[in-house]
């Protein structure tokens, strides 16, 4: 760039040739409102770049107990410190950083105590169990490149054994672990994911890939004229077994251990709901999925389809960066937009697609289908 001239370019103007030459960014410096402009890009790019250290405070918070701790009481650094067994003068950068990103305040008094957003980050269920698996997450993201060149065997796709597996033998205790994971955050899905497609009029509900049940136990509750039927892998199926039980309403669902892979799915429910299951598939499981789920449903019968969707022409700064990442780290799956999930169950045969505005699109979206009587 630096010998081009920065006036009299060929037309078209290329801004982003422009906002790219350092002499432009001199210049603009000088101007009081390209500074003003340059200082926000300045600051919007910094973030971006401290983003992943930042992540790994939060992580650190979590992972040390720190959090929970300053829950229970305000303290000083060295109490801290010695409770949780690192050298004084490291838990005191972690916890100015923590002052720095709002999460922890620091008192006149010299103790530290939670500030409104780390109090916020103990309120959310399943968050911190969230953010603690995200290490294998970011283990995987340590060499983007690599991952962006695919395909190899990622920390996450270990995380998640179904997807080398295709669902055979994933193992009892894998499918406790991140069933558990799923289940802690399913509150606020199932919140939002009833908001959006609200289910009245329905006699029986069959949640496919329902893990153990954290999503029909808020559905249920909500509905108690409501029965339903779980599909999810053998392995899953004790797990929501015992959540059921616990919950009071194992007598109101049909527990189906069966890969959705292997033959039809069983009938019965007048509609099918299907949450963050279909992100972590490729096109082909998912057209055989949405073929099956079709298959089942009687005429009029309707599909309820929650997950992170892309924001498709119209990137969405949570779901095209985070989701887009982590489902590409997983292995086979992707975050499709509302609108290709649409086309794909269109392709199966439903009609009458819905997508209504996501309230939280970082928690989840929802498409809504019907199939034709
Ligand atoms: C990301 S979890 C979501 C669980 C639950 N729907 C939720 O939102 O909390 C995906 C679920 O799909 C299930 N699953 C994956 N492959 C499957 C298959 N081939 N057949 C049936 N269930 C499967 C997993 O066992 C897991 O419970």
């Amino acid at each position: 760039m630096s010998g081009a001239p920065l006036m009299g370019r060929a037309w078209p103007l290329r801004w982003d040739r422009l906002v790219a030459d350092s002499r432009f960014q001199a210049l603009a410096a000088r101007l009081p409102f390209g500074r003003s402009l340059a200082r926000r890009d300045g600051r919007a790019i910094f973030d971006i770049l401290q983003g992943f250290v930042a992540a790994q405070v939060l992580g650190a918070l979590v992972e040390t107990g720190l959090l929970r701790r300053l829950l229970a009481a305000p303290a000083r650094a060295d109490a801290l410190a010695l409770a949780i067994g690192l050298p004084p003068e490291r838990v005191e950068i972690l916890l100015r950083a923590g002052v720095a990103l709002r999460l922890l305040k620091r008192r006149r008094d010299g103790r530290h105590a939670l500030a409104r957003r780390g109090a916020a980050i103990l309120g959310v269920p399943g968050l911190e169990a969230m953010i603690a698996h995200n290490r294998a997450f970011y283990a995987d993201m340590a060499d983007p490149v690599a991952l962006l060149r695919g395909p190899e065997e990622t920390e996450l796709s270990r995380f998640w054994p179904y997807v080398l597996s295709g669902g055979d033998g994933v193992g009892r205790e894998s499918a406790e672990r991140y069933s558990d994971l799923m289940a802690q955050s399913q509150v606020l899905v199932a919140q939002d994911t009833l908001r959006q497609a609200p289910l009245a009029r329905l006699r029986c509900l069959m949640d496919v890939g329902g893990g153990s049940g954290a999503f029909l136990s808020e559905v249920l509750r909500a509905r108690p004229g409501l029965s339903a039927m779980l599909v999810d892998l053998p392995e899953v199926i004790p797990a929501a077994r015992a959540r059921l039980a616990r919950a009071g309403i194992a007598d109101r669902v049909t527990l189906c251990p069966q890969s959705f892979r292997d033959g039809p799915l069983p009938r019965g429910a007048d509609a099918i709901s299907l949450v963050r299951v279909l992100y972590d598939h490729d096109d082909a499981s998912v057209r055989a999925l949405l073929a099956r789920c079709f298959a089942a449903l009687p005429p009029g019968g309707r599909l309820i389809v929650s997950e992170p969707m892309s924001g498709g022409d119209r990137p969405d700064p949570a779901t095209d960066v985070y989701f887009a990442f982590y489902t590409m780290a997983m292995g086979t799956g992707c975050t499709r937009s509302a609108t290709r999930i649409s086309e794909m169950c269109r392709e199966a045969g439903f009609t009458r697609l819905r997508r209504p505005r996501p309230q939280r699109s970082f928690v989840t979206s929802v498409v809504t289908a019907v199939k034709p009587d």
